[in-house]
């Protein structure tokens, strides 16, 4: 239900009114970010990096006719009357390269990707005969062309395989490898350093002190740029303390394409990452009408503008946070197409509520019926409920109650 004294994004009251849209900001950090310049990366390297050249075959492939069946290459008109008996003459396996040809009345035992003697025309699969190694019975005849692999029925010499822009998946990579590429242009996955700032924060298997928690947003964010085809870098976890914080950075400059930090952000009286950032000039700390989420820092840093994603600290804010801006940012500088995460539209199970203002993004289960269920506890911090959804479900900046069975547009996650 729309809430009547809600007229848009920033349509709330009081200091809700400066809240910045949630698209106004991704589109200033996607004005930013640039995509990374291409490097030739080795083939191994190069599973997830985006190609900056075209890729062609050298030579048709398959390069050679050759066999798509363990059996025997004989010529069809042979075996035209059936049952027959034929002497194998050769054994051709997988490489060989000394062939003799199938004469009339012949024939070659071959195995799958064998490449075709000259002379035979058809391939009889070993199941269709009694499995002869010096004469073979064949029991049932073959058109010409049987299980033969012609050559260049998968690419032809000069063809193009890949595109630029293309993402390096698995099977792309090999394509490249089987048309004979060893090297390739590409632009890299971006180098992402994560750091977590907060006095309480304590390394997972450490043990708790009073007041302390273990720090769960640098493997959580480290995770998410991995997922989202980064190279992270888990800088752990630094103090309050503005300072060190700077030193940090100053040390991971060097090796970043990208920089998170998580936590310190907000109105407190100790938030480093506002404290140290601000000075600069760079960084812009702003509240954007989002649930979880609302502040957010965003700038550049060094001689090489690193862009620096400073992301709230609540567990849930700074994931939410990193799946509507940090990844179409990463998109972006891997040459992919970048924008608001896509959407499906579902209908909800249980009713929902939203503050005035600011666009929801609840936790919940997506199910194949294309029903949404709103997980318990959407608190920020409530991290394990997070971790039992699969989605997020909207709600818009301008309604605050949403009905069981309404119809909700739902990002996967
Ligand atoms: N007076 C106000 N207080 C707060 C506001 C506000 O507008 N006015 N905003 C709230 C919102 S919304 C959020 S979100 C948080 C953001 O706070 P910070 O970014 O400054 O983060 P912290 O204060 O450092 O931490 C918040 C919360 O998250 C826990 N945390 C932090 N880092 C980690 C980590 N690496 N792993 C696990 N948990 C972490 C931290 O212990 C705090 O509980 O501010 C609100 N306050
Ligand atoms: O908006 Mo803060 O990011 O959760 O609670």
């Amino acid at each position: 239900m729309r809430s009547a004294d809600q007229a848009g994004p920033a349509g709330s009251a009081g200091s809700e009114s400066l809240l910045k849209p949630v698209e106004a900001h991704l589109s200033d950090i996607l004005a930013t970010v640039r995509p990374l310049a291409p490097i030739e990366l080795d083939l191994e390297q190069s599973l997830g990096a985006t190609l900056a050249e075209e890729v062609s075959a050298p030579v048709p492939l398959p390069p050679f006719d050759n066999s798509a069946m363990d059996g025997y290459a004989v010529r069809a008109d042979d075996i035209s009357e059936v049952p027959v008996t034929l002497p194998v003459i050769d054994d051709v396996a997988a490489g060989s390269d000394e062939l003799r040809a199938v004469g009339p009345g012949h024939a070659v035992r071959i195995m799958t990707g064998a490449p075709l003697p000259a002379g035979a025309d058809t391939v009889v699969p070993v199941e269709w005969t009694d499995g002869g190694t010096v004469s073979v019975r064949i029991n049932r005849s073959a058109e010409p062309g049987n299980a033969i692999r012609r050559a260049g029925e998968d690419v032809q010499a000069g063809e193009v395989v890949l595109k630029p822009g293309t993402l390096i998946g698995a099977a792309q990579l090999g394509i490249m490898a089987g048309v004979g590429r060893r090297r390739v242009l590409a632009r890299p996955r971006p180098r992402v350093v994560v750091i977590a700032t907060g006095a309480e924060l304590v390394e997972p298997g450490g043990q708790l002190g009073p007041g302390q928690i273990w720090d769960s947003n640098s493997f959580t964010l480290t995770a998410a740029v991995r997922e989202a085809g980064g190279e992270a870098f888990r800088a752990g976890a630094v103090g309050d303390d503005p300072a060190v914080l700077l030193d940090r950075l100053d040390t991971d400059l060097v090796r970043a394409d990208a920089i998170i930090t998580s936590g310190g952000v907000s109105m407190g009286a100790y938030e480093p990452v506002k404290e140290a950032l601000s000075p600069l000039g760079t960084v812009r700390f702003e509240k954007v009408a989002m649930q979880p989420g609302m502040p957010q820092g965003f700038g550049v840093l060094g001689d090489d503008q690193v862009p620096i994603f400073a992301l709230p600290g609540n567990p849930v804010s700074s994931f939410v946070s990193f799946v509507l801006f940090v990844r179409p940012a990463l998109d972006k500088m891997r040459g992919l197409p970048a924008g608001m995460p896509e959407s499906v539209t579902a209908c909800v199970t249980g009713s929902l509520r939203s503050p005035a203002g600011r666009r929801s993004y609840l936790r919940g289960v997506l199910a194949a019926d294309g029903t949404v269920s709103p997980v318990h506890g959407q608190g920020s911090h409530q991290l394990a409920a997070l971790a039992s959804a699969n989605a997020l479900i909207m709600v818009p900046e301008d309604v605050t109650e949403v009905p069981a069975g309404a119809e909700v547009e739902v990002i996967r996650l």
